[in-house]
């Protein structure tokens, strides 16, 4: 597919190569078409009495594979930008496409993996867990589901624990399992709204570390929101980086060469400058930055 002006537009404001024309490494031929195409979407809540923008103009393409990370401010519309991939929500400017075809609605090839790793139904096995959006959604009839969930679990290196029940494992483990849930509906993206927000240093870091173990392994396309800039390098291959509300594109990175164990590298820590820098230089509040760990 060809890239529309305002996908050009916004790579090219941001400083940045044009994802759908960029050559990276490890990503599928720099001239395959676009999992995902956000292409120049403005998002509003409208109310009885007045109308929030909450993004304007915003542009971004993920690939296949990639772990696009959403990177800005309380209030720019991460969420939002979030809900609206998934369906939730109607662009008030602007489109949102998923391999060519325009998001009119909620579907089983986008789906949102909750904050929910300590809220599986504990009275449900491993497997019932990853069988039940199959059953639910009569995606799939029982004998099929469990076929499925099988398939997935082995995929996820959880077949020793199909078994299970959830408050016998580990926390990185029930996150496999939530994320095997939702790959057993064979998505095309999946997407994750600040998964890791309530939980302490350590036990983030560890998820963090789970999810791209996961990822490695799988190989899933992921749209991820944060508002930390350490957690966008971790997690990201490419970082969107938007403005204070209404969300505008202000840059997007590459951060692939970034990682757990890359923190106190100079490239790294010269790329978290970068992102301050884009982040804060229409700042005009300086506590700004107290925001970003
Ligand atoms: N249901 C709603 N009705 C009206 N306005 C809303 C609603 N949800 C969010 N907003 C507004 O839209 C803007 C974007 O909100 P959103 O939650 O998407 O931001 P965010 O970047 O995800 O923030 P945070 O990092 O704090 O979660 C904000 O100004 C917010 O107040």
């Amino acid at each position: 597919m060809v890239p529309s002006l305002a996908l050009r537009r916004a790579a090219d404001q941001a400083g940045a190569t044009h994802p759908e024309v960029s050559s990276r490494a490890g990503a599928v031929s720099p001239v395959a078409a676009p999992r995902l195409v956000v292409d120049n979407v403005t998002l509003e809540y409208r109310t009885p009495r007045h109308v929030v923008k909450a993004t304007q103009q915003v542009s971004f393409a993920v690939q296949e594979r990639d772990r696009f990370v959403l990177l800005g401010p309380s209030g720019c519309g991460k969420s939002t930008l979030l809900k609206a991939v998934a369906g939730f929500l109607t662009p008030a400017e602007g489109e949102i496409r998923l391999d060519g075809r325009a998001v009119r609605g909620p579907g089983p090839d986008r789906i949102v993996v909750f904050q929910e790793f300590d809220q599986l139904p504990p009275w449900k096995t491993v497997k019932q867990n990853v069988m039940f959006p199959l059953l639910a959604s009569r995606t799939l009839r029982r004998r099929e589901a469990e076929a499925r969930a099988l398939e997935t679990l082995e995929k996820v290196g959880l077949t020793p624990f199909a078994d299970a029940y959830p408050h016998t494992l580990s926390g990185g483990m029930k996150q496999r399992v939530a994320i095997a849930r939702a790959l057993a509906m064979q998505p095309r993206i999946l997407l994750m709204d600040e998964p890791f927000a309530a939980l302490d240093a350590l036990t983030r870091r560890k998820m963090q570390e789970e999810l791209l173990t996961l990822w490695k392994e799988v190989g899933f396309t992921l749209l991820f929101v944060t508002h930390s800039i350490e957690e966008a390098q971790v997690v990201g291959n490419r970082v969107l980086l938007l403005s204070p509300h209404p969300g505008r594109v202000r840059a997007e990175l590459g951060c692939e060469e970034d990682s757990l164990e890359s923190a106190g590298s100079e490239a790294t820590r010269a790329r978290t400058r970068q992102i301050h820098t884009l982040l804060f230089e229409h700042a005009t509040n300086g506590n700004a930055e107290g925001a970003y760990p």
